[in-house]
């Protein structure tokens, strides 16, 4: 693929990407199969309610959430939601909350932690939303990020709140390239991990056009969740 500087990928052969959930979707964390055809597993409890108060408590100062735009980062209509990057999540003491769950995401998951970006919070209050997107990351809006690790193969994202589904805020796949295809809501829930694939089984470079998804407008309350990308590249 152009510019592509790959050591190794996450999903290296044809079919890894079924061997990778097939194998999770029986393991002792039981998770709910939302979809196979294109995988969405969703994990409650995967870590305890405890350790998402703490997260949040532990963040740093949220900011506005910007769109990659041809004139650069800007506040768009197409999401509304404030956000925090913890760099180097996990190493600082202060940050324990973050190292405990990346250390269960490699125990439990066994994705390799090099390959991920940062965790990144995002905040929604009342009015907030992300309008439907793909995580895949273009080559052509970030281009080096693209060159340097590669598509974006999979998306794990954590709950750290609960919400009302008389709320909203819900995760929403359209599972089918179409906005008319089949739609998967998932609510916030403390504890809970959702997990999908963002390219294809047999072409693991490849954006898969039936994983789009946004959060949908959260009438009341607050919505938190941390999402982690998992590269292709090894940097
Ligand atoms: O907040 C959500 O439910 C979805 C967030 C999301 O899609 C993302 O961070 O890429
Ligand atoms: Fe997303």
């Amino acid at each position: 693929m152009v510019g592509l500087r790959c050591n190794a990928t996450l999903f290296p052969a044809a079919h890894s990407v079924d061997a990778f959930f097939s194998k999770l979707a029986e393991s002792h964390l039981r998770p709910v199969v939302l979809s196979r055809t294109p995988w969405v597993l969703q994990i409650d409890g995967f870590i305890a309610e405890d350790t998402t108060h703490a997260m949040i408590q532990q963040a740093g100062r949220f900011r506005s959430s910007v769109v990659n735009t041809p004139s650069g980062y800007r506040l768009t209509s197409f999401r509304n939601s404030s956000q925090w990057g913890c760099a180097r999540c996990g190493s600082r003491p202060a940050q324990s909350a973050f190292a405990h769950y990346v250390e269960r995401v490699s125990s439990l998951l066994g994705l390799p932690h090099r390959q991920s970006s940062d965790l990144l919070l995002l905040r929604y209050g009342a009015g907030g939303y992300y309008r439907r997107h793909h995580d895949f990351l273009s080559p052509q809006s970030q281009p080096d990020l693209w060159n340097h690790r590669g598509p974006r193969q999979l998306t794990l994202m954590l709950y750290l709140s609960d919400n009302e589904e008389a709320a909203g805020g819900a995760t929403r796949f359209y599972i089918q390239a179409s906005m008319r295809g089949k739609r998967v809501d998932v609510q916030p829930r403390r504890g809970r991990v959702v997990v999908w694939q963002n390219v294809y089984g047999r072409k693991p470079l490849v954006r898969d056009e039936r994983t789009f998804h946004e959060a949908t407008t959260l009438s009341a309350g607050t919505k938190y969740v941390a999402t982690t990308w998992y590269h292709a590249c090894d940097p």
